[in-house]
This record gives structure tokens, C-alpha cells and sequence, in this order.
């Protein structure tokens, strides 16, 4: 297990990131959210080490991390940092060779990636010759070439289209299976819902959230859908109710201490009841919230 533990991170007066804590269990997804300069970018930055913190530590395994245990720490920053001149097979060898494998076996473990990554046909090609999605999967394919303990992925997904955020996550889930900590950075929190075990929130250098998707919806206010045959303007005199938003014949509610059975008597007396259901929060219902 990956343990985050008190990092924090200052540029100038500016604290980026602040007593961050949270883990990344071994065998899992954990999907890391946060909007624009939350600080999602430099906490990975100073797991990997490419960058100090000014306190807390990382710890893998129980004990903190080294510059050895981060040799097997696979990085997809944020810059990148794969050359879009050279051809993607040679680059994927150098980082293996910098792995301390043999020309052989490096030239071997490249060409099984890209085969795996149906990228054999272009081994000789330069990354800047490929689409944005192939260039992401070589990027991926540079995080994994050193069979990695663990995976820090700085935005693997943006700008992928769907089908190609579903190969990647085969290849990630390959990795998760073997029992590899895997922890992604994404705004997509549709995509964070769907994919991750776990999720952690960060805002303004701070996490605001953590658990499972199942466990940070359950923390969420259960609502209600009401739609009847007429208007639903009159759920507005209703008490015991707080009305979140009504549109024509259709009201989402908050039962504040009214019970279903009464709004459901009471939308009958008024007229048709077409639904009448629960809606639990979704991630990103959760995410506004503590994000506010
Ligand atoms: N090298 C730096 N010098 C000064 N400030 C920095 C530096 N790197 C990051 N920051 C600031 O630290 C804060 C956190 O930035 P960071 O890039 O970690 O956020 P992020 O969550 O990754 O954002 P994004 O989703 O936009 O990439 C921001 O206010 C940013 O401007």
C-alpha cells in the first residue's frame, strides 16, 4: 500500500497542497479528483519525488519511500516527457535500458507492449505521427514498461474518446489484478464513478473527501423524483418537504420529515402519479458539495 501522510507543498506564500492524507490500496483504482489547481499535479510530484515536500511523508509498504522503491514507481506526468520525434519502439527500449535491462530484453518487453497495445505496426513510428489516443497509450505504455510496483498517472484519460478510456482501463485493471496501487488524476468524474475503487477529493490543497464511490454517495442527501399527470407547482405548499427544483409535471424533493407515503396521498388527491422514485446523490452531486 501507497500511504499519503501529511504531505504538504508551499510556492511562495501560497500553501499548494496541505497536510494531504489519504491511501492507495494495493489491488486498487483510486481515482484522484480535484478541479483546476487543487493541487492533484504537485501531490504527485512529490510522491514520485520530482519535486520536495515541505512536510509529511510517503510511505510504501509501512516504511518511506525510497529513491530505489520509486525507481519502480510508474509516472505518466502531466508534461509527458516521451520525445514526439523519436520512434516510439526506441523510446520505450531507452526507458527499459534505463531500467537495467539488457538491449535484448528491452527490445523484447517494447515490442510486447505495443503489440499488446495493438501499436506493433507503428513501432517505427514517431509519437507525433500518432493520434491523441495512441500518443496516450504509448505515454501508458512508458509508465509500465519497468513492470511497476505502483502507478501514478497524471490525466492518463483527457482527451481520449470513450472507446479509448475502455482499452486503457483494460490495461490498467491488467495491473490492479497483479495487485498494483494504481492512482489516476481526472476531471472526468463521470469516469471516475464508473472506473475507481476508491476516489479521493481534493480542493484548494485540501482533501474534502474520500471512500468509495458507494461510500460518498450513501454521505450524500437522499432526494425524490415526483412526476404527476398535472403540474407540480403546488409541491411548493407541501411541508415537511423541501422542494430542490420543479419543471413542469416533474419536482425533485427533500423529504425533510413529510414520509412517501404522505407526498404520494397527497400527489394522488391532486391528481395522477406517474413516479414516484429515490434518487441518490451522484459523484458529482457529492463532489459541488464539498467542493462549495
Ligand atoms: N512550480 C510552481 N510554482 C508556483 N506555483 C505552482 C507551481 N506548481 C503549481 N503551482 C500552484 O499550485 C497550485 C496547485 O497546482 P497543481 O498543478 O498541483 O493543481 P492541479 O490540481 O494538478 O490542477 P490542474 O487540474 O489544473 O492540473 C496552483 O495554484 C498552482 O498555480
Amino acid at each position: 500500500m501507497l500511504e499519503i501522510d501529511q504531505l504538504t507543498r508551499r510556492f511562495g506564500d501560497k500553501v499548494a497542497v496541505d497536510a494531504v492524507s489519504f491511501d492507495v490500496p494495493d489491488g486498487q483504482l483510486t481515482g484522484f479528483v480535484g478541479g483546476n489547481g487543487a493541487g492533484k499535479t504537485t501531490t504527485m510530484r512529490m510522491i514520485m519525488g520530482v519535486l520536495a515536500a515541505h512536510g509529511g511523508e510517503v510511505r510504501w509498504q509501512g516504511d518511506p519511500v525510497t529513491a530505489a522503491d520509486r525507481r519502480g514507481f510508474g509516472y505518466m506526468p502531466e508534461e509527458r516527457g516521451l520525445y514526439p520525434k523519436q520512434p516510439i519502439h526506441d523510446q520505450l527500449v531507452y526507458l527499459a535500458r534505463l531500467q537495467g535491462r539488457s538491449a535484448s530484453d528491452a527490445s523484447a518487453a517494447a515490442t510486447a507492449l505495443l503489440d499488446r497495445f495493438d501499436l506493433g505496426e507503428r513501432r517505427t513510428d514517431k509519437l507525433e505521427s500518432l493520434s491523441l489516443g495512441n500518443q496516450q497509450r504509448v505515454q501508458i505504455a512508458a509508465a509500465v514498461i519497468g513492470e511497476p510496483d505502483v502507478l501514478i498517472l497524471d490525466e492518463p484519460f483527457s482527451g481520449l474518446d470513450p472507446a479509448a478510456v475502455d482499452s486503457m482501463v483494460e490495461v490498467l485493471r491488467e495491473y490492479t489484478v497483479r495487485g498494483v496501487p494504481v492512482l489516476f488524476s481526472s476531471h472526468q468524474l463521470d469516469l471516475v464513478e464508473r472506473l475507481c475503487d476508491g476516489l479521493v477529493v481534493l480542493s484548494r490543497g485540501r482533501v474534502v473527501a474520500q471512500g468509495t464511490s458507494e461510500g460518498l454517495r450513501r454521505t450524500g442527501t437522499t432526494r425524490h423524483r415526483l412526476v404527476v399527470s398535472g403540474d407540480a407547482g403546488w409541491v411548493r405548499g407541501l411541508s415537511g418537504v423541501t422542494v430542490v427544483d420543479v419543471d413542469g409535471p416533474s419536482a425533485l424533493l427533500e423529504l425533510t420529515s413529510a414520509t412517501t407515503d404522505e407526498v404520494l396521498a397527497e400527489a394522488l388527491r391532486r391528481g395522477g402519479v406517474r413516479e414516484l422514485v429515490e434518487v441518490t446523490p451522484s459523484i458529482a452531486d457529492i463532489y459541488r458539495k464539498v467542493t462549495a
